[in-house]
């Protein structure tokens, strides 16, 4: 590719992004409005809106119900599968490490955000916390996380593995 067409095309894609971005921000700033929290994102395939999401965590009493969560989910429903390949999303703020990890469960193609952790930390978010939490020891966690292998324990996983039916994800 010449470097006329490849910078053509970056810039292409940096009208794109931004174009996206600003829906989710507004979704963002909206929320806030609503009495929501600070988060918007959308989910975008081939230049056509999928699905939308804000932050629902007060609203639903659901704190897995981040924005990227919402659109995530929202955009599974509207086309019928449990994955987003092929589709970005676009978010107002960097993903928390539950919605990146959301975005490699779906699958998605590309994550773009606008604001990032140290934005979220100045709003009082745990963002930038938790990616730290995760980069330490987990015995320094204030919550305890503690594995008891019990003799059954990987009996689910025989039963998957045994089960010609399953659908894999
Ligand atoms: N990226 C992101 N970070 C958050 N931190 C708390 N809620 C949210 C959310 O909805 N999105």
């Amino acid at each position: 590719m010449s470097d006329t067409i490849e910078s053509a095309d970056a810039a292409a894609q940096a009208e794109t992004d931004a174009k996206w971005l600003a829906r989710a921000i507004e979704l963002a700033t909206l929320n806030v409005a609503n009495g929501g929290g600070p988060f918007g994102a959308v989910v975008v395939r081939d230049g056509e809106l999928i699905a939308e999401g804000q932050n629902r965590v007060t609203a639903n009493l659901d704190p897995t119900a981040h924005a990227e969560v919402t659109a995530i989910r929202a955009a599974c429903q509207a086309v019928g599968q449990f994955w987003l390949a092929g589709m970005t999303l676009y978010t107002s703020c960097e993903p928390c490490p539950l919605c990146l990890a959301a975005s490699l469960w779906a699958r998605l193609d590309r994550v773009v955000f606008a604001a990032d952790r140290d934005d979220a930390a100045r709003g009082g978010f745990d963002d930038r916390e938790f990616y730290e939490l995760f980069a330490r020891d987990r015995a320094t966690w204030g919550m305890a996380v503690d594995s008891v292998r019990t003799e059954n324990a990987p009996e689910p996983f025989d039963a998957w593995l045994e089960q010609d039916a399953r659908t894999d994800y």
